[in-house]
């Protein structure tokens, strides 16, 4: 089984280099790796021979820039080298590299993007610190005007490295070369689709050192959970994998409760239960096989039923309703600590009063799963959560306001723990934005929630297969048939 792959903030990638010259490695040699590796990377994509345009900026990506330019030449091909900025302003290790080169320096300003069979964009890398404008600007505006294929060094100019967001204007590249680990702006949107298809590099930085800088995040695959999926062995008893119970809304709103029970007796929670109101079991009833039912009157209902000590993990929010009584409902379940997933109306009805959610969940498994517009609402009173540029700082300030793991949806659904983990998940597909996915998404982390996964592994495991199985269906997705893939996406992982 391979380590979950890291993913480095552009601090954290400085340390780490500091840590690599420190151990031995000049940061000259770093840079030349890296430029050798962005000339194979370019050489996978125009054959030799081929006019290549090198686009190159003033700091150490630059540097990158120059040294993919040299190796090119040698290499055979026809190279042109633009620089942004004067070359005798460059320093450090670019300043070195830059003297390798035995062509031109061009101004960017005459770059001949159309004349070029790829361009490497070298112009910023990490440390990129403003809005472009003027002549990078300008630049930028001519790349992703020439509709020539882009190369992009460490990440696609304009880019911000640890938000993924575009700081005014940003290249559109089809591939992306980066250096010992992903950045998040390469997993983060808009950054992702920015950076087209994504090479990482060995520059020869170790993984002791990668591990060391304290990086707290990863990219969502199955390493980072899959030992802790539950296999049940021949001898399991139904009760040993968990008891779910769903909450569900009144008569006409039932659905969203059976989307979320059926996808937590599919993830192998041995029985699932939905705690109905009484005026909707006929409804309810009427639609349920293998998962059972209970009345359950509001909030005291739900307390009577969790008496039952094999209940061990909870749904509350699909279509229960926007009122004080929703937040009733999960105060008896924080009361109660079972494992909890909270989604939906279970989140809008604390609109604005977040503040009563403050280290609420700390003592029992918990997941908040909202959406951008259900975290807006609920910490609209908390502009030191909302105002982070980061979709992962905004995760990881709720979970630790909370104490609960917080799954912020979106393309680049990005869950974080209160213990400062955080991963961003990437295998996600357009046809999942269906009403009733979400439900689906709650009942299968409850699920393996039941099953003793503790709450971040469940969080990323129930977003990584819900995506996967969405992936696998494609066009014309429903909620309901994402439960009904979840057996494949399974077998496939537990081979
Ligand atoms: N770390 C590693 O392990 C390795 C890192 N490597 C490479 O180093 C890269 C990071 O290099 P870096 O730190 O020099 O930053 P970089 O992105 O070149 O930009 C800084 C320059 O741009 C300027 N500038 C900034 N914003 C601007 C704007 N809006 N408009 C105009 N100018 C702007 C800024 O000027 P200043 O802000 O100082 O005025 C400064 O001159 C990294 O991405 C990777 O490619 C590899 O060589 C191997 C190992
Ligand atoms: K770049």
């Amino acid at each position: 089984m391979t380590a979950p792959e890291l993913i480095l903030t552009p601090t954290e990638m400085k340390k780490a280099d500091l840590e690599a010259v420190a151990s031995g490695i000049p940061g000259v040699e770093l840079m030349r790796r890296a430029g050798r590796a962005v000339a194979d990377s370019a050489e996978k994509i125009v054959s030799r021979g081929g006019t290549i345009l090198v686009v190159a900026g003033p700091g150490q990506n630059g540097g990158d820039g120059f040294v993919a330019a040299t190796v090119l030449a040698e290499r055979g091909y026809r190279v042109s080298l633009s620089l942004l900025g004067e070359p005798d302003r460059l320093t450090g290790d670019s300043a070195l590299v830059a003297r390798d080169w035995k062509g031109q320096v061009q101004r960017v300003e005459d770059a001949a993007f159309h004349e070029a069979d790829l361009v490497i964009d070298a112009l910023f890398g990490t440390g990129l610190s403003r809005d472009l404008d003027g002549a990078a600007r300008h630049a930028v505006d001519r790349m992703n005007g020439s509709g020539r294929p882009i190369l992009a060094v460490d990440l696609p100019s304009g880019i911000d490295g640890e938000t993924g967001t575009v700081r005014g204007i940003a290249v559109k590249a089809g591939r992306t070369i980066t250096f010992a680990a992903r950045k998040p702006c390469h997993l983060l949107m808009p950054g992702r689709a920015f950076s087209g298809s994504i090479e990482v590099a060995d520059i020869g930085i170790g993984r002791e050192i990668l591990s060391a800088m304290g990086g707290r995040l990863f990219g969502n695959d199955p390493a980072l959970w899959l030992p802790t999926l539950p296999k049940p062995g021949l001898s399991s008893h139904k009760y040993e994998r968990g008891h779910t119970l769903v909450a569900s809304g009144g008569a006409t709103r039932t659905g969203a409760a059976r989307l979320a029970a059926r996808a937590a007796l599919r993830i192998g929670s041995g029985l699932v239960t939905v705690a109905s109101p009484p005026e909707a079991i006929g409804v309810t009833a009427a639609h349920l096989t293998a998962i059972m039912l209970k009345g359950c009157d509001g909030p005291e209902g739900l307390h009577a039923i969790l008496q039952d000590p094999r209940l061990n993990a909870l749904v509350l929010g699909p279509a229960l309703g926007v009122h004080a009584n929703t937040r009733a409902m999960v105060a008896v379940a924080v009361h109660a600590r079972r494992s909890l997933v909270l989604d939906a109306d279970a989140l809008t009805s604390f609109e604005g009063l977040a503040s009563e959610l403050h280290g609420a969940f700390r003592h029992a498994p918990t997941v908040l799963t909202p959406h951008d517009g259900e975290f807006n609402r609920m910490f609209k009173d908390h502009p030191d959560i909302l105002d982070p540029e980061s979709k992962i700082e905004r995760a990881r300030r709720a979970a630790t306001y909370t104490g609960a793991v917080v799954l912020l949806k979106g393309a680049d659904t990005v869950v974080a723990s209160p213990d400062g983990r955080a991963a961003i998940n990437e295998n996600g597909t357009p046809y999942l934005a269906t009403a009733g996915s979400g439900d689906t998404l709650c009942g299968l982390i409850a699920g393996l929630m039941a099953q003793n996964l503790p709450a971040f592994e469940a969080a990323c495991a129930g977003a990584w297969i819900h995506a996967e199985a969405g992936a696998r269906f494609g066009p014309g997705l429903i909620s309901e048939d994402l439960a009904e893939l979840v057996p494949g996406v399974l077998r496939d992982l537990l081979r």
